[in-house]
């Protein structure tokens, strides 16, 4: 199983943060958009480098930069929008790939409804991003899509997973590797992720029905 938990104390302080019933619209926001930069800096620390000659303040520098892939930006509509900006303060060049993926409350189904993604899409690592990994379907789906696309890298991020998800996906596709700030304990019986976050799309967007 290819997920990794990221034990970084200040991802583990942003996350508790996140958790508190009583959190605000925009805080939830900001700490999403950070966790967002957070968990971008631990799934590319593997990305491959090449040197290169520069002509710098002394004269001749080599200096090294990221080599040959390009990469798109694949935010799950809607609450993936919810990593966007931090994942883009790190990586401002990349392409974005919109997929809108809601899924059917009562029977769990993924349901696509958009795929607007970048040219080129065999060329680029694709890191899909999401705040929530609960029964997996959204995420597979996504993954079924871009690899129909000719995507041949693909990485996900998300805030915080159940490992039901992870089992699933890793079981659909095994090469897909998952970054997340948390692998929680596991799924309620409306299959929310516990202790989780809630609704992360409707926190995010400020949606979320008053309860009568
Ligand atoms: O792993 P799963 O069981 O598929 O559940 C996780 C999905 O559910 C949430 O989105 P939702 O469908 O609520 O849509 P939204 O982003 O528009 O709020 C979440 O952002 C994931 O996309
Ligand atoms: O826990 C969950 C599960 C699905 N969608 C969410 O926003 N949260
Ligand atoms: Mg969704």
């Amino acid at each position: 199983m290819s997920a990794h938990e990221i034990r970084h104390p200040l991802i583990r302080h942003k996350l508790g943060l996140m958790r508190r019933a009583d959190i605000s619209t925009k805080n939830f926001r900001e700490l999403a958009q950070e966790l967002g930069t957070l968990l971008t800096y631990e799934a590319t620390k593997d990305l491959r480098l090449e040197t290169h000659v520069i002509e710098g303040w002394n004269g001749a520098v080599e200096v090294e930069k990221i080599a040959g892939k390009k990469i798109t930006v694949v935010p799950i509509l809607r609450a993936g929008i919810g990593m966007l900006e931090g994942v883009l303060s790190l990586i401002p060049g990349a392409k974005v790939s919109a997929v809108g993926v809601v899924r059917n409350e009562d029977t769990l189904a993924a349901h696509t409804y958009l795929e607007k993604l970048a040219p080129d899409m065999p060329a680029r690592l694709s890191l899909i991003i999401d705040p929530m990994l609960a029964t997996g379907n959204s995420m597979i789906a996504t993954i079924d899509l871009l690899k129909k696309a000719g995507c041949k890298e693909i990485r996900a991020m998300v805030l915080v997973a159940a490992p039901e998800g992870i089992a699933a996906v890793s079981a659909a596709h095994p090469d897909v590797a998952i970054y997340t700030a948390s692998i929680d304990q596991g799924l309620d019986s409306n299959s929310y992720i516990v202790p989780g976050l809630g609704d992360a799309g409707d926190k995010i967007f400020g949606t979320k029905q008053k309860e009568s």
